[in-house]
């Protein structure tokens, strides 16, 4: 069998970053109202600094603006409660988001909690979380499975109904929002973890597999059925294999073994340029959503689901 076809998420990803600018500069021109998110870094993290500028350059990239509050790693839990609830008030701000993981001392789901869920770019808080489960209309979808579905629909089209979908990992960010939106979508889904028995066996039944579990290439090329769609949320750093790129060198690997995964599916997403560059594009489509939400505009399509 031929090779799988790559899912090319960096280009899609920058198809929808174009439109959303096209969005952004419809919605100044009808209603004055530019989009702009506040982006929230708690310490000193390189991984999450990295994310976070990356962030701040799509923002500005698309023209909206960018609310860059960056604080001490031993920010006390009040004055951060105390940020949010200024962001939460300012009407320039129409989307809030907290980079995660905070430190330690801080409780993320208090923190998560204060933000207001129509400012919640991210889809974290719990009413959008419950409008999502419920099949709600309104609910800001976390970007991360917001994007792999628009991966999905650019492969498969956009009527799933009755695929078996397998999502590997039971996270509020990814796994259980994944579920949710399969689900919605009239695919038949089981959502798998780290206690599933046989998971290879469970794998093999899938036309739908999403790996977000975290461990390098746990998925192997014989745990995916010939045809099927996989999609790789897995962004994992492991040392580099090849030892002429010296001591210290890492690589990034998904939660798929790529090379024996390409063999067996019908599409695939790499890493990186599969979902990493979506979850970004999604999450500048859901502060352009929550702008339109407040100015009283048409939602973006792709956003209303
Ligand atoms: N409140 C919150 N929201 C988030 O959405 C959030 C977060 N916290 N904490 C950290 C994770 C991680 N994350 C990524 C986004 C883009 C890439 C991405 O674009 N990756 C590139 C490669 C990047 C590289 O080369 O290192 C790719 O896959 O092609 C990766 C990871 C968002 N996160």
């Amino acid at each position: 069998m031929a090779d799988a076809k790559i899912i090319d998420g960096k280009a899609f990803a920058a198809g929808l970053r174009a439109r959303v600018a096209d969005g952004v500069a419809a919605l100044k021109a009808s209603h004055g109202v530019t989009p702009g998110l506040a982006v929230v870094l708690v310490g000193e993290d390189p991984a999450s600094q990295v994310y976070v500028k990356s962030k701040e350059r799509a923002l500005v990239e698309l023209g909206m603006n960018s609310f860059d509050h960056h604080e001490a790693a031993d920010m006390a839990e009040a004055d951060l409660l105390a940020l949010i609830d200024r962001l939460n008030a300012d009407p320039a701000v129409h989307g809030i988001l907290v980079q995660l993981p905070l430190p330690k001392h801080i409780d993320t789901q208090k923190i998560l909690a204060r933000i207001a869920p129509e400012k919640d770019a991210d889809g974290f808080h719990v009413v959008n979380a419950g409008l999502l489960a419920t099949g709600q209309p309104g609910a800001i979808v976390p970007c991360t499975p917001l994007g792999s579905l628009l991966l999905i629909r650019d492969t498969l089209g956009h009527d799933l109904k009755g695929k078996r979908a397998l999502v590997l990992g039971r996270s509020n960010i990814v796994g259980k929002p994944m579920a949710h939106l399969l689900l919605q979508a009239d695919c038949t889904v089981t959502l798998a973890h780290s206690r599933t028995v046989d998971l290879a066996e469970e794998c093999r039944r899938a036309d739908i597999l999403v790996a977000a579990v975290g461990r390098p290439e746990m998925v192997r090329g014989d745990w995916i059925k010939p045809g099927a769609t996989v999609i790789d949320v897995g962004i994992n750093r492991v040392p580099a294999a090849d030892p002429a790129a010296g001591p210290g060198k890492t690589r990034l690997v998904g939660d798929v073994a790529f090379a024996e995964a390409v063999k067996v599916a019908g599409a695939i997403t790499p890493v990186p340029g599969g979902v990493g560059p979506m979850t970004i594009a999604c999450l500048m489509l859901n502060t352009l959503a929550a702008a339109c939400r407040a100015a009283g505009a048409p939602i973006p399509a792709e956003a209303a689901l």
